[in-house]
This record gives C-alpha cells, sequence and structure tokens, in this order.
C-alpha cells in the first residue's frame, strides 16, 4: 500500500495535494485524493468532505470554498472520490446517480458489486492509514466529517456507525440524503448494491440508524439545505424525517437549518462553508481538551 504525489499547488499559504494509491478496499484499483494542508508546522486535525452524484475528489476542492476558512482555523482537509473506478462490472456506468461517482459509501454485498464497492472500508480505516503512509503534518487523532448530498448522507452514516468510537468529532453536512431508504436514489443505490436490498439499506440510512438505537454517544450534527433546493423538493433529501426521529427520540445535538432560497448547488455550498468549518473547528477544540483531559486522567490513574 504506497502512496504517490500527482502534484501539489501552493493554496492559501498551505498546499493542495494530489495523491493517488491503490486501494485494497476498492480491490486494488487506483483512487486519487486531495489533502490540503494549512501553512505551519502541524500536525492538523483533520475534516473529510464527502462529494455527492456526479463527483469525484476535485469537486468540493474547486467549488466548495473550504480552503480559506481551513487554512484559517488550522485544519486540513481531505477530499476522496465518491466510488471506485474501472471496476469493470456490466451496468455500472449506465446511470449518473448508480455505479461510477455514485458509491454511496457504503460496503456493498450484491455479489457483483461487494469486492470493489466498499468504501465504508475504504474512508473510515484505510485511507487514514494511507494518511498516515503520506507522511503529511495531520492529526489523525482528530478528525471530522463533512459532505454534500449523496455525500452528506456518507458524512452522516460514517459518523453515526462509528459514534460508540469517537472517530469524528462531528458531522456537517450540506443538503444530505438523511432517509435513503425512503427516497428515490437511496432505494436504486440499495437495490443494487446490497443483497438485502432496500431492507439492509436500513443499515446504511442515517434516520434508520437513529431510530434502531445503533448510534451511541453524544451527537454532534449540523446540517443544512435550501428551501429552493430542486431535489429536496423533490424527495430525495427528508430532512424533515431525519429531524423528526430526533425529536421523538429527545436528542440533542444536532442543529438542522433550511436556508431561504438556496439550490443544491456549489453557490449553496460556497455560502455557508466558512460556518461549517468555524464550528468544525470549536468542535476540534472541544476534542482537544477532552483528549487532553482524558490523558491527565489516564496519568493520574
Ligand atoms: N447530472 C445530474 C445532476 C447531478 C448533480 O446535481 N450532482 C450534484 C450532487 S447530487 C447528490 O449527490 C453535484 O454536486 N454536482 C456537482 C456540481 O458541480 O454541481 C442531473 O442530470 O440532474
Amino acid at each position: 500500500m504506497s502512496v504517490s504525489t500527482i502534484k501539489s499547488n501552493k493554496c492559501f499559504g498551505g498546499q493542495l495535494i494530489k495523491l493517488s494509491a491503490k486501494a485494497e478496499s476498492y480491490n486494488g484499483l487506483e483512487t486519487k485524493f486531495n489533502v490540503f494542508v494549512p501553512e505551519g508546522k502541524g500536525p492538523f486535525p483533520v475534516l473529510y468532505y464527502l462529494a455527492g452524484l456526479t463527483c469525484d475528489e476535485d469537486t468540493g476542492a474547486t467549488k466548495g470554498m473550504f480552503e480559506g476558512p481551513a487554512a484559517a482555523h488550522g485544519i486540513a482537509l481531505v477530499f476522496p472520490d465518491t466510488s471506485p473506478r474501472g471496476a469493470g462490472i456490466a451496468g455500472e456506468d449506465a446511470d449518473w446517480d448508480f455505479g461510477t461517482g455514485a458509491g454511496f459509501y457504503l460496503d456493498a454485498t450484491a455479489p457483483a458489486y461487494a469486492s470493489h464497492y466498499r468504501g465504508f472500508t475504504y474512508l473510515t480505516q484505510e485511507l487514514p492509514e494511507l494518511l498516515k503512509k503520506s507522511g503529511l503534518p495531520l492529526d489523525l487523532n482528530r478528525q471530522s466529517i463533512m459532505g454534500h448530498s449523496m455525500g452528506g448522507h456518507g458524512a452522516l452514516v460514517l459518523y453515526l456507525k462509528t459514534l460508540a468510537l469517537g472517530k469524528y468529532a462531528s458531522c456537517s453536512a450540506f443538503a444530505p440524503i438523511t432517509n435513503p431508504t425512503l427516497c428515490p436514489w437511496g432505494t436504486k443505490a440499495f437495490a443494487g448494491y446490497l443483497k438485502g436490498g432496500v431492507e439492509e439499506g436500513k443499515e446504511w440510512d442515517a434516520t434508520e440508524l437513529l431510530r434502531s438505537g445503533q448510534a451511541k454517544g453524544e451527537l454532534r450534527i449540523r446540517f443544512d439545505w435550501g428551501s429552493a433546493d430542486n431535489f429536496f423538493q423533490a424527495g430525495q433529501l427528508l430532512p424533515e424525517n431525519f429531524l423528526g426521529e430526533v425529536k421523538s427520540l429527545g436528542v440533542g445535538g444536532v442543529v438542522g437549518t433550511q436556508r431561504e432560497g438556496y439550490d443544491h448547488s456549489y453557490y449553496f455550498i460556497m455560502s455557508f462553508a466558512a460556518e461549517h468549518v468555524a464550528c468544525e473547528s470549536e468542535f476540534f477544540a472541544c476534542c482537544l481538551i477532552q483528549c487532553s483531559q482524558r490523558s491527565q486522567s489516564t496519568q493520574s490513574t
């Protein structure tokens, strides 16, 4: 498992570095990711950004306008791809909302996809190892995750599924798909990727993970969506279902806000990028205090 550098560009005083590796989780296929490292010594806390359908590792890095705020707060950004590429599975490139560019950040179980489409394992286990190998000044004990649309679904699901492990300090999302077992994108994806279909998809559905009590721990989730988002209007995102579940469970730590007049585009994302990064920065600060309290209590026992 080696990591190679494709290119590096100076950006807000730091570097935006494009890296490549062969991913075991993608059955050995090459995958690319961008890492923004702020100026300075580090190590810097790490904020992952998962992009949406049809996107790749460059979309968030070039259109999201996250680097300026990340440089100001001393946060590193990691932009992975949205699926394996070139698996050669029949039908993989037939639609824009399934297959290449649309991996849904899950571990597939349907025989055709199970050996290549393992985005959950890639992101939660393999990518952090690749980042360690890269030698970049990253603090992998302080990680948070955010995403847009399908990537917002990925961010919520990765956060909730690993909540008890404390893998991510917090989760932040832009127009996330929050109840994929009940929306057309999600039901199509789960029917194709999972041998148990939509029923098995409940394991990869943020609202269902809350409802079933599988997500154990204190929540730190913030998300926004636009009132003029055509995909929200078409019932693909269903933020009301997720927030309804939060309310009925009576849990705190979740802030979901509808932004008037905004659509699904990167113009919406860039309008709130700085707020989301600032919010993550506060969570990293809490996380630093908790880490230092943990290490003090370990030292005192
Ligand atoms: N081609 C599609 C539209 C695809 C699209 O809008 N993708 C969104 C994410 S949607 C949910 O995951 C996106 O981020 N696109 C990249 C961009 O630069 O906007 C269609 O025909 O409707």
